[in-house]
């Protein structure tokens, strides 16, 4: 697994606050990776480190075998780091053009293309004045783009974003990682988004990092049957102790190989089953266990 990202024993401290408190973190080349924790985690503070902004107490980062600020490096890097802001005279296109001819590669660079992948087109020629966040954030995603970086970082890409506009972020985003082979490197707030879009995760807390690994692997551990059956005693009965009710449904304790015989065996007892499918832990879960941040109850989920 060769890494673009490796931290070691990465600290910033402003004062007395400790932002990042001896971070070891090894992202690897290709897919998606999210940077969660809760406010103030050093999410942030890690991005400003990693694209040569700001300075890192103690410790080190190299970002794809180059040390941070390294030019050639940063060259192989794009970011949107906040919600960009551009001149609102211009238009989507001028903006682009602008940006290229600021990066001296505006004779290399197919705008209409970005305007495209960015679903701009339409919008090509509006000024940007009337544009809404998403579109802002995609014409900001577009600017990152021009230069083909290989790997791009992104901070709160769907924030204040639309559900039709997260949407289409996550196919961006997906499509950069499948399609053009890109890193892609974003922090979030909105952990089913990011369970959506990520193939691995870091969770930050404090500056310090308290879980990593892929998400299919997080949110396997005590992965359960879920069904949806009539009568559900009837099925609770048969189940034993591995069974649970769940609403309506019941919940098997039951291993991935095992699931056709208990569905079969369940069906043999005149069972009927509406439903069946398998539920993990969701990482809003896990994220709540491992930054002991407090879950408002309208958020808890069952089972
Ligand atoms: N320039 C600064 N001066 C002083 N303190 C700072 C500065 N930048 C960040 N901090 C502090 O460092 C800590 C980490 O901040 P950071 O912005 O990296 O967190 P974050 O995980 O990105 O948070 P959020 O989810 O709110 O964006 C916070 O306590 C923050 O107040």
């Amino acid at each position: 697994m060769t890494a673009v990202i490796e931290t070691r024993g990465l600290t910033k401290t402003y004062g007395t606050v400790r932002a990042l408190d001896g971070l070891d973190l090894s992202i690897p080349r290709g897919g998606v990776y999210g940077v969660l924790g809760p406010n103030g985690a050093g999410k942030s503070t890690l991005f400003r480190i990693l694209l040569g902004l700001i300075r890192p107490t103690d410790g080190s980062a190299s970002v794809m075998g180059g040390a941070v600020g390294d030019v050639a490096a940063m060259r192989r890097m794009g970011s949107m780091i906040e919600t960009p802001r551009f001149p609102p005279y211009l238009t989507a296109r001028q903006v682009l053009r602008w940006l290229a001819l600021e990066h001296g590669i505006a004779g290399e660079v197919d705008i209409p293309y970005w305007l495209d992948r960015v679903g701009l087109t339409e919008a090509a020629d509006r000024k940007v004045r009337g544009f809404s966040v998403g579109m802002m954030q995609r014409l900001g995603v577009a600017g990152a783009l021009l230069s083909k970086p290989e790997l791009i970082i992104l901070d709160e890409p769907t924030s204040g974003m639309d559900p039709p506009g997260i949407q289409e972020m996550r196919a961006l985003i997906r499509s950069l990682a499948n399609d053009d082979g890109m890193t892609v490197i974003l922090a979030s707030h909105q952990l089913l988004e990011v369970q959506r879009v990520c193939d691995r995760v870091a969770i930050l807390n404090k500056g310090k990092l308290v879980r990593e690994g892929a998400v299919s692997e997080l949110t396997s551990v005590g992965e359960r049957l879920r069904l949806s059956v009539s009568p559900p005693g009837k099925a609770l009965e048969l189940l034993g102790a591995r069974g649970a009710a769940d609403g309506d449904a019941v919940l098997a304790d039951v291993k991935r190989s095992e699931g056709p015989d208990v569905i079969r065996a369940l069906v043999g007892a005149g069972i009927d089953i509406h439903e069946a499918r398998w539920v993990g832990t969701d990482l809003e879960a896990i994220f709540f266990t491992e930054t002991g941040a407090v879950q408002a109850p309208e958020t808890i989920h069952a089972g």
